[in-house]
Parts: C-alpha cells; sequence; structure tokens
C-alpha cells in the first residue's frame, strides 16, 4: 500500500541522549526504506544545542518553542546540527546498512528562508537573530536522492539567497518538505505520547484530531512550549497537501511501525477533516 510513497518522519533530538532508544528508532526507519517507502528523515538536535551552548558560555533563551540565535548561536548551530548529530545518524545508517546522504536546508537550495524580523510574542518584542522563516522549498535534491533509492537525512540549517545561514525549527523544515512532495504521510517522532489535551496528564492522549480539534486545543490553552511550533507545522503540512500527519513517542520500542501498520497507532494521527473520510478511511494507519 505505501510502496513508492514519500514518508517524512522527523526525529527530535531528545531521541539521540538515549542509544538504545536512538537504534530501536532506525531500526524502524530502516524497516520503512526496506521495503520500498520513499523515507527522508529530517533530525532535530535542540538538546544538544543547549548542551554545547552552555559549555561555551552562552545561555540558552528559548521563546515559544523557537531558539533565539545571536551570531555565535548560529555558529554553534550548524556545528552542532550539521556536524555532530547528522553525521551521528549517517554512522547508525552506515551500520543498519541504510545508503543515506547527508544535507542541509543549505545544501544546493533545498530551503530558501529569509532572516526573521523583530515580532511580536505573547504581548512583547522578540528579536529571534538569526532564525529563518521559509519562503520555499526546492525538493529537487531530494527527489533525485529518492530516485536513486538513498535516503536523505536532512538537518534543518538553512540560508538566505545571499548566504546567511539561518536556525529553523525542525519541526517546520519537516512539515515544508512534506508539503513540497506532497508526503503521503509526516510523521513527528518526539519525546511525548503524542498530542494531550493536557500537557500534564500523560493519560490524556488524542489519538485521532483534525485541523479544527487542533485549533480547539490552540484556544483553549492545552498547547504550550515546543508544541506550539509542531501544531504549527502540522497545520502547514496538512494545508500543503500532506494527507496524514502523526506525533509518536520515540520512547516506546515500535511506535513507527505500530502507528503505519496498526488501525490504533499509539500516537496521535491528524487529518483535514474527519468527518470527510469514509469509514473505512478513518480506520487506516
Ligand atoms: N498538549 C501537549 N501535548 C504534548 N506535549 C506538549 C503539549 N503542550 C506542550 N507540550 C510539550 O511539548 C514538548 C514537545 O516539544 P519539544 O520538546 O520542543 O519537542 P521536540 O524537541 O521533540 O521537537 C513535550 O515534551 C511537552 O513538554
Ligand atoms: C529556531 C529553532 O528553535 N531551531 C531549533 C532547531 C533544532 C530543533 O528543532 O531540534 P529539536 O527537534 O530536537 O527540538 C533549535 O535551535 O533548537
Amino acid at each position: 500500500m505505501y510502496k513508492g510513497k514519500v514518508f517524512v518522519i522527523k526525529v527530535s533530538g531528545g531521541v539521540f541522549g538515549d542509544a538504545a532508544s536512538t537504534h530501536n528508532l532506525m531500526e524502524q526507519v530502516a524497516i520503512l526504506h526496506q521495503v520500498g517507502i520513499r523515507v527522508v528523515l529530517v533530525h532535530g538536535g535542540g538538546p544538544q544545542l543547549t548542551q554545547v551552548q552552555k559549555s561555551l558560555g552562552i545561555e540558552p533563551q528559548i521563546v515559544a518553542g523557537r531558539r533565539i540565535t545571536d551570531q555565535k548561536s548560529i555558529e554553534v548551530t550548524s556545528m552542532v546540527l550539521n556536524g555532530l548529530v547528522n553525521t551521528r545518524i549517517l554512522g547508525i545508517c552506515r551500520e543498519l546498512d541504510i545508503a543515506a546522504v547527508g544535507v542541509s536546508g543549505v545544501d544546493a537550495g533545498l530551503v530558501r528562508a529569509h532572516k526573521r524580523p523583530p515580532v511580536k510574542v505573547e504581548g512583547r518584542l522578540v528579536d529571534y537573530g538569526y532564525v529563518g522563516d521559509i519562503d520555499l522549498i526546492d525538493a529537487k535534491v531530494l527527489q533525485q536522492l529518492l530516485d536513486e533509492r538513498l535516503m536523505p537525512v536532512v538537518s534543518p540549517v538553512s540560508a538566505d539567497d545571499q548566504g546567511t545561514l539561518l536556525n529553523i525549527n525542525a519541526d517546520t523544515v519537516a512539515a515544508g518538505i512534506g508539503a513540497a512532495l506532497k508526503a503521503e504521510k509526516l510523521m513527528l517522532c518526539t519525546g511525548a505520547p503524542g498530542i494531550l489535551e493536557s500537557v500534564d496528564d500523560p493519560c490524556s492522549i488524542i489519538s485521532y484530531t483534525d485541523l479544527t480539534g487542533l485549533q480547539r486545543l490552540k484556544e483553549q490553552g492545552s498547547l504550550k512550549d515546543g508544541m506550539l511550533p509542531k501544531a504549527k507545522a502540522i497545520e502547514d503540512a496538512i494545508r500543503g497537501g500532506v494527507r496524514r500527519v502523526h506525533v509518536t513517542s520515540y520512547k516506546s520500542p515500535d511506535s513507527l511501525l505500530a502507528e503505519v501498520f496498526t488501525n490504533e497507532g499509539t500516537g496521535t494521527l491528524v487529518v483535514e477533516n474527519i468527518s470527510a473520510l469514509s469509514p473505512a478511511e478513518q480506520q487506516a494507519g
């Protein structure tokens, strides 16, 4: 059913803090790649970035889920995301025999962005510095790699047309790539079990929702911190043509495969409009 279809899988940096979770997740990615799904892996690296910033005496500042990125921090961002995290994932791909190629949003004009001007967030003016907003995704380079059966491993570091490097949230980049490739699925693997009705109650997981449901959660204040850029990314991906967005935990051992190959799944599935789906479609993973 999914052979030849595009899945964009975004893995949060948190997974790489634990070797067993990392292997577990990458083994599932390997299976999806090996059965003929065109997998694009987009990675984060927020916790690693925070750690290296602190070791260099830079106090990390994150506002509404996005990192304020000054001149020194954009250098750290490209060192950590393009260097450390991307290369570590490629090493695991070697071990698991996945033919993978590392790229970033800078490569071959993949992500064209501009520096975000100071914006009002939660009532105050915030200058995010070298943080980018996406103008265009040119996914040609990814199509070429996928046509050669190579798995792209994408770091979200991007640039403007002058070559100024910009930091973009990995969920945002994954959503843009999903929309550009009209992906069958965007899978966001995060530390949370899925989208929760109440962030303090891990049992309040929402199994199935749509854009109206997501808006309701936002309006009632259920979405906070890192879930804010994730919710925006989910909305943009679906409006851009991605059929299904899944939010799953990297902590449960078979979360990706269960989400794809069982009706129940383990996390949250978001579609454009639940009532527009046929009963059969509502059943499908
Ligand atoms: N309604 C919610 N459901 C789930 N997580 C939420 C919600 N609201 C806020 N969060 C927080 O958002 C976090 C996910 O964001 P973040 O840690 O930035 O993600 P990642 O690094 O995986 O991209 C969760 O671990 C949780 O603390
Ligand atoms: C602008 C912005 O916030 N960029 C993110 C990029 C990394 C990321 O998104 O990593 P996770 O998926 O692990 O959170 C950051 O600096 O943390």
